[in-house]
């Protein structure tokens, strides 16, 4: 749980300090409207991958399971301010052929983009979580996004993507990776 009140003092202490009246009418409810974004936004603090991949299924498949296009967003953690894009999620599974639930790649995706963050260590959390709670015996993850701190501060460069990858086990096998890179590559 994230503390509430804290965030409300430190936004009408922001407010006051970039030159605002956090009295002003419209203003009067933005601490408490953003402590409750942020309680949504951060969300993932409070969650743990074992959870979020403890449905499981045996169903016998040994192949590829791969889920692309998984919009997301999440918080640029040296900003503030949101990064946001495509996650591309493959997996083999181990040898019991244990599958997850679909939405749950998704789901372990926030467990994860949930939190102040870098695009790179999102991108290993979550690769070595499906290893470690799902027993994979590979996994693929691809990670396309824009990031608002170089779009519309900094740099400004709206529209340019970051693309990171990680790949773990059986996925470092040439063919295999080649493999995974044209299914979420052919759109
Ligand atoms: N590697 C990596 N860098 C990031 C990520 N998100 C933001 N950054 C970068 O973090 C860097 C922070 O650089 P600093 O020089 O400390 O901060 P800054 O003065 O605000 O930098 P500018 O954004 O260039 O104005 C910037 O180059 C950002 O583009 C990310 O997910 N991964
Ligand atoms: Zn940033």
């Amino acid at each position: 749980m994230i503390d509430q009140p804290r965030i409300e003092a430190a936004v009408r202490e922001i407010l006051a300090a970039i030159g605002e009246d956090p009295e002003r009418e419209g203003l009067q409810d933005t601490p408490q409207r953003v402590a409750r974004a942020y309680e949504e936004m951060f969300s993932g603090m409070a969650m743990e991958a074992e959870d979020v991949l403890a449905t499981t299924f045996d169903i016998g498949h040994s192949e590829m399971v791969l889920v692309k296009d998984i919009p997301f967003y999440s918080t640029c953690e040296h900003h503030l301010v949101p990064f946001h894009g495509q996650a591309h999620i493959g997996y083999i599974p181990g040898s019991g052929g244990r599958v997850t639930g679909l939405s749950k790649l998704a789901r372990l995706v926030d467990v994860y983009a949930k939190r102040p963050q870098v695009q790179e260590r999102l991108t290993t959390q979550i690769v070595d979580a499906l290893v470690s709670h799902l027993q994979a015996a590979g996994a693929i993850v691809v990670l396309e996004c824009e990031h608002l701190c170089m779009s519309m501060r900094g740099v400004r460069r709206p529209g340019a993507k970051t693309v990171t990858s990680a790949v773990r086990g059986q996925l470092h096998d040439p063919a295999t990776r080649a493999e995974a890179m044209s299914l979420i590559l052919g759109k």
